[in-house]
Formats: structure tokens, C-alpha cells, sequence
């Protein structure tokens, strides 16, 4: 296996990307770096903001002026300040997710983002999940995975993960909300979630995290 590598983790919300990427990240004592929590961020300021996010010069010009960190704790769980506030809770709210995907498909938000991820990755070392990582961003990482999982699934874990954190939300609507960011995000004209051209596919549907995650190391181990 390639040291200090950079590894690309996409797919659509709920595949599993966060989850595993930070497990794997523990793993190899890589940084995990979850981009979707930069937009998340952003889509957070804009919606507090008010700002209309058809206005595609506004939403560029937050984008500009706004500072998003992504601070590694103790293992490997991130904080996410924004502006110097710590936003990581505020950005899993349901609104944040309705929204984020019109902010995502702004290409001036999109010039700042992949610029930040691609200083934070110089380095090596680390773990990115997001929807262009492989294809995009980082189009020479060493290796490239794209996670999925059945609408079902992936709605039934993000359900699940929300009643946890005591947010109650009902079923129908939260899979009409996920397959529609799923569409926009696979639709917008810049970086679009595609799998990346040499990525392994991974149906997570029936597997647990770990079993994703060894299907991964070994991936990586046998050097594919
Ligand atoms: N392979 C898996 N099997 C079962 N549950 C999973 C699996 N991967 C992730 N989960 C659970 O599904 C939820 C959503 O996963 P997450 O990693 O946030 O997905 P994504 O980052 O792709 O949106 C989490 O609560 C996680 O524990
Ligand atoms: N590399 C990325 C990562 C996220 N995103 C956008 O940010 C949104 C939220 O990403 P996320 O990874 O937090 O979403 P979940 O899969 O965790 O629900 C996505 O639906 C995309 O619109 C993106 O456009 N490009």
C-alpha cells in the first residue's frame, strides 16, 4: 500500500462516506476530510443570511468572504466553525440538507470549495469524502471508491440517524428529500456526482461499516 496516500470517497447522501471514511481514516492515522460539511457551512450562513440562493453572484460572493475550518479532535471527529463559531451541529438540520444541494451547483461556491480541499490534501495522508472527490477535486488520488446503497437504505439510515439526535421526521418525505438532492446533485453542469473513472464500486446496502471499511484495506492492500 502507498503511504500517506490520498484517498477519494464518493457517493449519494447516505451511502455511508462519512461513517467509513472516518473509520478508515482511524485506521491508516490519516485526516478525514468531509467536504460536504463545507457546503453544509455555507448553505448554514446563506440560510441565517436570508440571501436569496438563486442569486448565484450573492451566494459567490458569501462564499468569498466566508472562513470555513474543519478542526480534527481527538480520534477522528472533526468540528466545523464557520466564521470562528462551531456550526457542527446546526449544519445536520434538515433545512441545511433541503438547501445545500442550490448552493453546492453555484460554480463560484464550487471554485472556492475545491481550492480549499485541494490546499488541505497537498500533503497527503488523508481521507476526502464528498460527491467529485475522485473525479474532480482530486482526480490523481491513489485510490477511489464510490459507496452506494438502495433510496430505502440510505433513507432508513439518515431516519434513523436524525431519531437519534431526537429529530422525528417522517419517512415518504424524507426519501422524496434525498432522491431529489440526489438528482440535483447528480444533474448540475459543474462536477456532478459521477463515479469516478477507475473507482471501485461499493453497494453497501447489506454490508455493515466495518465490512466496508476491510473491503477497502484490502482493496488498497492488494494495490489495485
Ligand atoms: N454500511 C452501513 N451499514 C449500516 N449503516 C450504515 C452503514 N454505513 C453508514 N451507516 C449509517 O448510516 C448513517 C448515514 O451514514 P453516513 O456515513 O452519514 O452517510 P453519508 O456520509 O454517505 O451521507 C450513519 O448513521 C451510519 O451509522
Ligand atoms: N464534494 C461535495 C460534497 C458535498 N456536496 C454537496 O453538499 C451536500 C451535502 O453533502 P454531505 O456529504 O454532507 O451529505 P450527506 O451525504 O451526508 O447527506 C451534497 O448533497 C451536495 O450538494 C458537493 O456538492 N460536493
Amino acid at each position: 500500500m502507498k503511504s500517506r496516500a490520498i484517498v477519494a470517497i464518493d457517493g449519494p447522501a447516505g451511502a455511508g462516506k462519512s461513517t467509513v471514511a472516518r473509520m478508515l481514516a482511524k485506521r491508516l492515522g490519516y485526516l478525514y476530510i468531509d467536504t460536504g460539511a463545507m457546503y453544509r457551512a455555507l448553505t448554514l450562513k446563506a440560510l441565517e443570511r436570508k440571501i436569496d440562493l438563486e442569486d448565484e453572484g450573492a451566494v459567490t460572493g458569501l462564499a468569498e468572504e466566508t472562513e470555513i475550518l474543519l478542526v480534527p479532535q481527538d480520534g477522528t471527529e472533526i468540528r466545523v466553525y464557520c466564521d470562528g463559531r462551531d456550526v457542527t451541529s446546526a449544519i445536520r438540520e434538515p433545512e441545511v440538507s433541503r438547501q445545500v444541494s442550490r448552493v453546492a451547483k453555484v460554480p463560484g461556491v464550487r471554485a472556492r470549495m475545491v481550492e480549499l480541499q485541494r490546499r488541505m490534501a497537498e500533503r497527503g495522508g488523508i481521507v476526502m469524502d464528498g460527491r467529485d472527490i475522485g473525479s474532480y477535486v482530486l482526480p490523481g488520488a491513489d485510490y477511489k471508491f464510490f459507496l452506494t446503497a438502495s433510496l430505502e437504505e440510505r433513507t432508513r439510515r439518515r431516519w434513523q440517524e436524525l431519531r437519534d439526535r431526537g429529530i422525528h421526521t417522517d419517512f415518504e418525505q424524507l426519501k422524496k428529500e434525498m432522491a431529489a438532492r440526489d438528482a440535483m446533485d447528480s444533474r448540475r453542469p459543474v462536477a456532478p456526482l459521477i463515479k469516478a473513472p477507475g473507482a471501485l464500486e461499493i453497494d453497501t446496502s447489506n454490508l455493515e461499516p466495518e465490512e466496508v471499511v476491510e473491503i477497502i484495506l484490502k482493496h488498497m492492500e492488494e494495490g489495485r
